[in-house]
């Protein structure tokens, strides 16, 4: 579905992304966990087609994405602060995509009602953004996105800002929504729980280098990750807890 072929990518001789290869298959979502300044923004602006790459081919749906404009590509780049529009209600923000299509006002109205109603926001329908709390305004964008039923979500970090119940709450309802509409997603993250949450595959990107994980255990065992620390660190709480208790 997608397939991303030796890409590389430099700002000013510094090497950003070094030869990443990859391949994911619809309904996918590859979760990619790194640190600040590992490149993770870079790889999906070019993907969004906002960066070009200096080399490596990109396709989508058999597609070669090298000529196709950043707004031709049906792909929707989701980040840490909602982009929603200030002056419109949260019905209209998530109507917009459907309103440029053309679409009949009977069918956006019944496909934003159910947008609505499955990200729990009926109540919130005529509400400014303004009026709205953070993971409010972040489930408005993901209707937003989904509506126009993207090929491929391009999600950076989109939870960052949240409180952690929020967050949790917030990666539950990705989980579902994107299983139940058979979304794409490549999401970057820095916090391994998230990508351990979301993903059904998994990546590492260490100073613009890619290694993909054949399973989560793999994923988890890796040294890169840290995640097998983590857990260790975890475990060693609650022993320390129990034995005091
Ligand atoms: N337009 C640019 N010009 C020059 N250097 C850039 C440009 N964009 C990014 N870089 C450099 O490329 C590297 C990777 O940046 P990128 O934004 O992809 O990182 P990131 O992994 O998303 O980090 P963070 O999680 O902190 O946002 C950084 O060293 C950054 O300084």
């Amino acid at each position: 579905m997608l397939t991303v072929a030796h890409l590389s990518k430099q700002f000013a001789a510094q090497p950003v992304l070094r030869d990443i290869s990859f391949a994911l298959n619809q309904g996918e979502v590859l979760a990619v966990l790194g640190r600040s300044g590992c490149g993770k923004t870079t790889l999906l602006k070019i993907l969004a087609g906002l960066e070009a790459a200096d080399a490596g081919t990109l396709h989508l749906q058999g597609q070669d994405l090298h000529p196709v404009p950043p707004n031709a590509r049906q792909m929707v780049y989701l980040y840490q602060e909602p982009l929603l529009f200030p002056h419109l209600t949260v019905f209209e923000n998530v109507a917009f995509g459907l309103r440029i299509r053309k679409v009949a006002k009977a069918e956006i109205d019944q496909q934003v009602s159910e947008m609505l109603d499955e990200l729990d926001l009926r109540q919130h329908a005529q509400k400014a953004p303004n009026q709205l709390s953070g993971g409010q305004r972040q489930r408005v964008s993901f209707g937003r996105a989904l509506i126009i039923r993207p090929r491929l979500l391009l999600l950076d970090e989109p939870f960052g800002n949240l409180d952690a119940q929020t967050r949790a709450d917030m990666q539950q309802l990705f989980l579902r929504v994107s299983r139940q509409h058979q979304i794409t997603s490549l999401f970057v993250t820095h916090d391994s729980r998230e990508a351990l949450t979301v993903g059904t595959r998994f990546g590492y990107l260490d100073q613009g280098a890619l290694t993909s994980f054949a399973s989560v255990a793999e994923f988890v065992q890796d040294a890169r990750t840290a995640i097998g620390s983590e857990l260790a660190f975890w475990e060693s709480i609650q022993q320390t807890s129990r034995s005091s208790g």
